[in-house]
């Protein structure tokens, strides 16, 4: 059922796609539908050009036959499509649930336009129930990690905060760093949180998307909701 929201999320989207578009690929189960749509598009005659996001997403979009380009090529986009593992009314969304913030949000940040694409599971009142992730270096991780929790702290904000795979197996993003989850629960002034995060020098960036997202089209039971910031 949720399967069936993205998809309806996704083609929601699709509406603002137009042929000549420079656009962004984002990562997910979600975005994947998106992808797959875009791929229609483009085997139809739409003259597409697609930054992708992930090097998952660039190997589906190159499955597809969607023609893929480089921010280095191709550095201002038209508009961005992806995923959100939590948003709220007011578009503050956590992303990263897959490891792909980092380019996601330079991405994202280099499109005239980001839309969010989400099953109304993901619409939420306060966001930080879905664990926080955050982009680390490897060097000097465990000092990273403890500076975290004392800048959250001091935003009275507690909770577990944890190295995705474990330290034998961990996960490694697209551009080599590991990723913290930090089960935060709810996170009343993600403002503050996201401007404490970006001072601690081992935090490459973290999954707190502010004031980025133009659109949010969310699909559930009673149908899909365009949301505007
Ligand atoms: O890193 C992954 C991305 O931020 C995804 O957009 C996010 O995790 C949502 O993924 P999904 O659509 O699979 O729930």
């Amino acid at each position: 059922m949720s399967d069936d929201f993205k998809r309806a999320a996704a083609v929601a989207a699709l509406a603002e796609v137009q042929s000549g578009m420079r656009l962004g690929l984002g990562t997910g189960s979600t975005a994947d539908h998106f992808i797959r749509l875009i791929g229609e598009k483009v085997a139809a005659g739409f003259d597409i050009l697609a930054v992708p996001t992930s090097e998952r997403t660039a190997e589906l979009a190159g499955e597809l036959g969607i023609p893929l380009s480089t921010l280095d090529e191709t550095p201002e986009l038209d508009l961005t499509v992806d995923g959100a593992d939590e948003l709220d009314r007011y578009l503050r969304l956590v992303k990263g649930g897959g490891g792909a913030l980092l380019r996601e949000k330079i991405v994202a940040t280099a499109s005239a336009r980001m839309v969010v694409i989400a099953d109304s599971s993901k619409l939420v009142r306060m966001i930080g129930a879905f664990p926080l992730p955050i982009e680390v270096v490897p060097f000097g991780l465990e000092s990273t990690r403890r500076a975290i929790m004392s800048n959250a702290s001091a935003l009275g904000l507690t909770g577990e905060i944890v190295l995705r795979g474990g330290k034998e197996t961990p996960f490694v993003t697209d551009g080599g760093h590991y990723i913290l989850d930090a089960s935060f629960r709810q996170i009343a002034a993600p403002e503050a949180l996201s401007e404490s995060l970006g001072a601690i020098p081992g935090v490459v960036e973290h999954g707190l998307f502010i004031g980025i997202a133009d659109a949010a089209y969310v699909a559930g039971p009673d149908g899909t909701e365009c949301l505007k910031p």
